[in-house]
């Protein structure tokens, strides 16, 4: 299979106070170049210490981790973040929050000061396709909770990055603001093609967003189902009261109780 993220065989020990915790156990996935998938599963199967092993944050105990056929040894440069917190600097202004992947990251960092009006341009047209056009004066305690969000996720996507990786991105909103950003997830990923994967507990978001949807055992996690999700693109919310999604979100769940009472 042509992926782009090869995660074999992985296996993930953490050494805790009172012993150590295997948080995966031979944990296998591949994801195709620009695919959008999905990882659900019982709280505290091992999906956000899947999202640190792929970044690189956490080396595995066993096994492997490709991305684009190089094993991750390290932090992945080439891979946007965005978590439940939007985690921005309340000392910046929005536009240099999103600036700052660019301050860090090659071959941006070393251009930063001599394409900075270049930089700033792109930035500011990042904001305005998710519906912040004019806000990037303000700083970010100015902001709602979904606009920061939005923030965070324009900060992900500014390096252009191949690889978006979500953990829980939109948790802490209400329900209306997280199908907004469902939507505006959407339309840059359909703009900008990147691979996503999203780490969520909300079954719905899975199935809107998600071309396949990978379900986790209880820890020790590892993959016990693959849901692909066939409904055509662009979708729009209203696919979400088709009986075909109200049957993939019920199944999950099935599967996820089934896991969780393994
Ligand atoms: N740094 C750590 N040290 C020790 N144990 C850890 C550490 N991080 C996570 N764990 C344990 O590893 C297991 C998996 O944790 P992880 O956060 O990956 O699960 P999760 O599926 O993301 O959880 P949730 O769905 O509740 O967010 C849990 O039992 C957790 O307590």
């Amino acid at each position: 299979m042509d992926s782009f993220v090869d995660i074999n065989g992985v296996t993930l020990n953490y050494r805790g106070a009172s012993g150590d915790i295997t948080a995966l156990q031979d944990a296998t996935l591949q994801v195709k170049r620009g695919e959008f998938a999905a990882v659900v599963g019982p709280s505290g199967c091992g999906k956000s210490t899947l999202m640190r092993l792929v970044t690189g944050l956490h080396k595995p105990s066993a096994g492997t981790i490709r991305i684009d056929g190089k094993e991750v040894k390290g932090p992945v440069k080439m891979a946007g973040m965005a978590f439940q917190h939007a985690n921005l600097l309340p000392w910046r202004k929005v536009i240099d929050n999103v600036l700052l992947p660019l301050e860090i990251v090659e071959p941006y960092r070393s251009q930063f000061r001599s394409k900075k009006a270049e930089f700033r341009a792109k930035a500011e047209q990042l904001l305005a396709t998710v519906g912040l056009a004019g806000f990037g004066d303000r700083y970010p305690w100015e902001l709602s909770g979904g606009m920061q969000q939005r923030v965070s996720l324009c900060r992900s996507l500014i390096h252009e990055p191949a690889l978006l990786m979500l953990d829980e991105p939109f948790a802490a909103l209400d329900a209306f603001t997280r199908e907004e950003l469902w939507c505006v997830l959407r339309d840059l990923w359909q703009r900008l093609g990147f691979t996503v994967i999203l780490v969520t507990h909300d079954l719905r978001e899975a199935a809107f967003l998600a071309d396949n949807i990978y379900v986790m055992s209880a820890r020790p996690g590892h993959i016990v189902q693959i849901k692909p999700v066939s409904f055509a693109r662009p979708r729009d919310l209203e696919v979400t009261y088709e009986k075909e999604f109200g049957d993939i979100v019920h199944e999950l769940r099935l599967k996820i109780a089934e896991a969780r009472n393994a």
